[in-house]
């Protein structure tokens, strides 16, 4: 590695400072070893599954590993961008990091890069890529609205553990959740207004779902159940609305435990029934569209609606690399990068 690195002193106008946005990361293939590899690193993640490591071990190995990445990877391959032969959540993640690359090209100290959590391009090894190019302060964004152990603390996590490893330390920062930051509520609340105007019918409801964990995180005192509520308050105030007119609702229950209420796929289920026939979704929890929300919610979540009885079903895109995405991602870390550029 020393190889690699730029001199012991670079003169300051030689040094960088990094920008890398952090996802959760992917399959790298559909098939079944390569689904099973990356739910392997997933779920053997502590902060994510919080059961025993003596009980959770034999389930995992013996029981999950060998039936879920087959079904999973069904759902992979419904969703795969087969132009790009890559996950969604790879490609859009590389887009918004190409574009906020553009958008900071008037700082030619500034690299841009983004790692995955799990599965590639891995932390390691874009942290010691932007070691080797001379970044000596990193900001860390994990791209999840909402904090959480099982997002926004691991993708830090993992991070920290690599810099364990290097004898020299860039200065680091870490970029907040900004599940209430204005610039959020703004561009949220603008593509739920443009969302909807756009349809050709008048949702009776529209749901902001947001990606589930089981109850007992949040009475351990995972911050995230309240964070979700409060993004959607905030949304609503921004929009104007009625308070009924938006729900929360929780998806991608796994296993049998009892999970954030109300789930999303129940709620579909039952809302024809009540009267509520044409509806509207979104995930805001997801920076980039993945399965979770290409898969469940737009595939099988308007199966289920309309299945139900329900008439229209629409879903809304998440904030991807679009214009006002893209502004919020930026506009978010020139803030975090002030006194450094
Ligand atoms: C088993 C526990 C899980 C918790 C807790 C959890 C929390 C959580 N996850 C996200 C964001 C994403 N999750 C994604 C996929 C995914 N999540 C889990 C499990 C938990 N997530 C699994 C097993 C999977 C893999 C897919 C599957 O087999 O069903 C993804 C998408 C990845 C992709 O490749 O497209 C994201 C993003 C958040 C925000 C969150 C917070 C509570
Ligand atoms: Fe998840
Ligand atoms: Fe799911």
């Amino acid at each position: 590695m020393s190889d690699h690195l730029p001199p012991a002193h670079p003169p300051v106008k030689e040094q960088k400072i990094g920008v890398l946005l952090l996802n959760l990361g992917t399959p790298d293939a559909t098939d079944y070893w390569s689904v099973r590899r990356y739910l392997k690193e997933f779920l053997s993640d502590p902060r994510v599954i919080e059961t025993p490591k003596w009980l959770w071990w034999p389930l995992l190995n013996l029981v999950i590993l060998s039936v879920r990445p087959q079904k999973s990877g069904h759902a992979y391959a419904q969703i795969w961008d087969k132009e790009e032969n890559a996950s969604p959540l790879l490609v859009i993640t590389r887009k918004q990091t190409a574009a906020l690359a553009e958008r900071m090209a008037g700082h030619d100290n500034v690299v841009v890069d983004f790692a995955m959590r799990y599965g590639n391009p891995s932390t390691k090894s874009v942290l010691e890529k932007m070691q080797a190019e001379g970044c000596t302060k990193i900001l860390l964004v994990p791209l999840y609205p909402q904090n959480s152990a099982t997002t926004t603390a691991t993708a830090n996590d993992k991070a920290f553990d690599v810099l364990k490893t290097m004898r020299r330390q860039p200065a680091v920062r870490t970029m907040p959740a900004y599940f209430e930051d204005p610039k959020y509520i703004e561009t949220l609340g603008n593509s739920i207004r443009d969302g909807v105007a756009a349809l050709d019918f008048e949702p009776d409801l529209v749901i902001t779902s947001y990606h589930g964990m089981p109850v007992t995180y949040l009475e351990r005192g995972d911050v995230y159940h309240c964070q979700c509520y409060k993004t959607t308050r905030l949304v609503q105030e921004y929009l104007g609305w009625p308070k009924d007119k938006l729900m929360v609702t929780f998806q991608s229950r796994f296993g049998p435990t009892k999970w954030l209420e109300p789930y999303t796929d129940k709620t579909l289920e039952a809302l024809p029934g009540k009267g509520v026939k044409k509806v509207a979704i979104l995930a805001p929890a997801f920076s980039a569209d993945c399965i979770e929300t290409l898969e469940e919610i737009s595939m099988e979540g308007r199966d289920t609606f309309l299945e139900a009885g329900g008439e229209n079903f629409a879903y809304i895109p998440c904030l991807n690399d679009s214009a006002g995405g893209m502004d919020m991602i930026e506009d978010m870390v020139r803030r975090e990068l002030a006194g450094w550029l």
